[in-house]
């Protein structure tokens, strides 16, 4: 069995497309785990199903390299309305995706007839500790102490579909990612885990951060995570209601429109090739 997929990526933030609406995978954690290897599979920081829906134009299944499921992936969903536009699924530029952390709509811009940039409604941040979830006394978790390994920090949790961690700090370049990221993603009071974005407040419209994701390590870029990072600082007053988000692999602009309260993100995705992975 040969399963047709495509490589693509959200400022680094790569994943393994596979077009559900002809190819059939039996097992997508499996697979996801399988495809993710850097060395005995294609490379990536996950899969990535594109279904058809029910409810919407198309929805988007998103699994981490280790095998479990994300409720919503920011890079993730912009590469799936490039893929459906320049893939021939679709000739809209306004178009619908179903995803665990509700109904997203995306805006496409399209040039030279393929999707350069598109704008994601990511929907409305969630603060509500059990939503998130996270344990923490009280009605929020915003700017909130947390102790990790010995050390305190402070941090603001937020859910953009998916649970974010952020914590800032004074130099996020020098940091051990790796050994701190996974005693976030497995504390005791996170139940699902959970994304942790470092973060430091460059001006009132710019934050860096780096990202340690659940299920899948360090990543290039998170979009989700970068919404969590803007309105975190955003509600603790850090910068104005529109930033750009550093990432690794580049920027993200995001605004939150208090009145209606979403967040939109912007940003590139890019095909990177198309394969075929055999048995
Ligand atoms: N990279 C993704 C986030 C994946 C989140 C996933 N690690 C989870 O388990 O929530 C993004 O661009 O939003």
């Amino acid at each position: 069995m040969q399963m047709k997929f495509t490589k693509m990526q959200g400022l680094g933030n790569d994943y393994v497309y596979v077009n559900c609406l002809k190819e059939k995978v039996e097992s997508p954690s499996e697979m996801a785990r399988r495809v993710s290897d850097r060395h005995f599979g294609v490379g990536s920081d996950g899969l990535i199903l594109i279904c058809p829906s029910e409810c919407a134009d198309f929805e988007m299944k998103m699994y981490n390299a280790d095998g479990s499921r994300g409720e919503m992936c920011g890079n993730g969903i912009r590469c799936v309305g490039k893929y459906v536009y320049d893939y021939g699924l679709t000739d809209q530029t306004e178009i619908s995706v179903e995803t665990l952390g509700g109904i997203k709509h995306l805006s496409l811009t399209v040039e030279e007839g393929k999707v350069a940039l598109v704008k994601v409604d990511m929907g409305s941040p969630i603060f509500v500790p059990e939503q998130i979830p996270v344990k923490v006394e009280g009605d929020h978790a915003v700017n909130v102490p947390i102790s990790v390994d010995g050390d305190e920090y402070r941090m603001t949790c937020v859910s953009m579909g998916n649970p974010h961690a952020v914590v800032y700090l004074d130099d996020i370049q020098n940091m051990e990612i790796e050994k701190i990221g996974p005693k976030f993603e497995h504390h005791p009071c996170f139940p699902n885990r959970v994304n942790t974005e470092f973060a430091r407040v460059l001006d009132r419209e710019t934050v860096e951060m780096r990202v340690w994701e659940r299920g899948s390590g360090e990543t290039l870029a998170c979009g989700t995570g970068a919404c969590a990072v803007a309105v975190a600082s955003m509600v603790n007053g850090l910068t104005e209601d529109c930033v750009t988000v550093q990432l690794l692999g580049g920027n993200l602009k995001i605004e939150w429109d208090r009145e209606k309260n979403v967040v939109y993100m912007t940003g590139p995705a890019t095909v990177v090739f198309d394969g075929e992975l055999y048995e």
